[in-house]
């Protein structure tokens, strides 16, 4: 019964674009019905307003196919998202940025509450949204010699009450305050340390495989009563994002549209050309 509900999934999903471009790939494995998500849009898998849409779309399906686990990952070694595209911040055209905030509590909402088991192999750096996309996941294996962190900060920005939050509900409010007020970025060994990731990798094939065993756990467990207590445990969490998302929405625009915090992030952005 489960390899012909896998089969079925394997065999309806699509690649997730509307456009020509394919920035999110999805495969699912026939016999384990676990898909992996590699996020595909080089050089640094920014998350621009149409990525996000085609992360949203195949999260969407994968929850509606009863996927039973999801490998979140990039298609570099080098970086697994740069985080929020910094140029969608500049457009100051009030509609797409709209549609770029409300993309992402999209993919956020659900992310942290898919029923799936999921797991980010980060396999690359993963400042700020690709920190926020890995603290989603249920469990994080990170290749060694990279940075993982909530950084915003150091941008002259301020990280809403769901970054926070999730990052909290993984290494507790004492630390998340340490980080987030620094906008601290961790090596993958001092991320380890403080929990904020679970497993070191040597490369994207261990990375994968480890992914792989965590998933393995689940084999023998009713998928229904595992995600009902996902459910319980993350719920509160999500709610507090859908009951609040026009004024999370408001806050963004006004917050990113203020003259202080757009010279802040073009200073940012020449910083970050000038560090090549
Ligand atoms: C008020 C509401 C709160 C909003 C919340 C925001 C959360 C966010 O996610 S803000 C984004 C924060 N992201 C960062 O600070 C990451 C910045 N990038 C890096 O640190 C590095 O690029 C990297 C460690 C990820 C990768 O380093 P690497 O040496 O491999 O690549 P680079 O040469 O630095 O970059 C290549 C290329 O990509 C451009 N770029 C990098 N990050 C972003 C980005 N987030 N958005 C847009 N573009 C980005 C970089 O400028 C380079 O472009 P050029 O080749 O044109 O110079």
């Amino acid at each position: 019964m489960f390899l012909r509900r896998s089969v079925t999934l394997a065999m309806s999903l699509k690649n997730y674009s509307s456009e020509a471009k394919n920035l999110v790939a999805v495969a699912v494995n026939n016999q384990t019905g676990v898909a992996t998500v590699t996020l595909q849009r080089p050089p640094v898998n920014s998350l621009n307003l149409e990525l996000l849409n085609e992360l949203s779309s195949a999260l969407t399906e994968l929850e509606e196919k009863k996927a039973r686990g999801i490998i979140l990952k990039s298609s570099s070694d080098s970086v697994f998202s740069a985080g929020l595209d910094i140029h969608e911040f500049s457009n100051t055209e009030e509609g797409r940025l709209k549609k770029f905030w409300t993309a992402l509590q999209d993919v956020w909402i659900k992310l942290y509450g898919h029923s799936a088991p999921t797991v980010a192999c980060i396999n690359g750096h993963a400042p700020a949204g690709g920190c926020l996309l890995a603290l989603s996941c249920e469990y994080r294996v990170m290749l060694k010699q990279k940075t993982i962190g909530l950084n915003e900060t150091k941008l002259g920005i301020v990280a809403p009450l769901w970054f926070i939050a999730s990052m909290e509900n993984v290494i507790g409010r004492r630390l998340t305050e340490l980080s987030l007020t620094t906008g601290k970025m961790y090596t993958t060994e001092e991320a380890l340390k403080i929990g904020l990731i679970d497993e070191i990798a040597e490369d994207t094939n261990d990375a994968v495989s480890k992914s792989e065993n965590f998933l393995k756990l689940f084999q023998n467990i009713s998928p229904f009563a595992r995600s009902q207590t996902k459910k319980f445990i993350r719920g509160n969490t999500v709610q507090s994002l859908v009951k609040t998302r026009e004024a999370d929405l408001k806050a963004f625009i006004d917050d990113i549209t203020s003259e202080k915090v757009q010279k802040g992030l073009k200073v940012y952005m020449e910083s970050l050309k000038k560090g090549k």
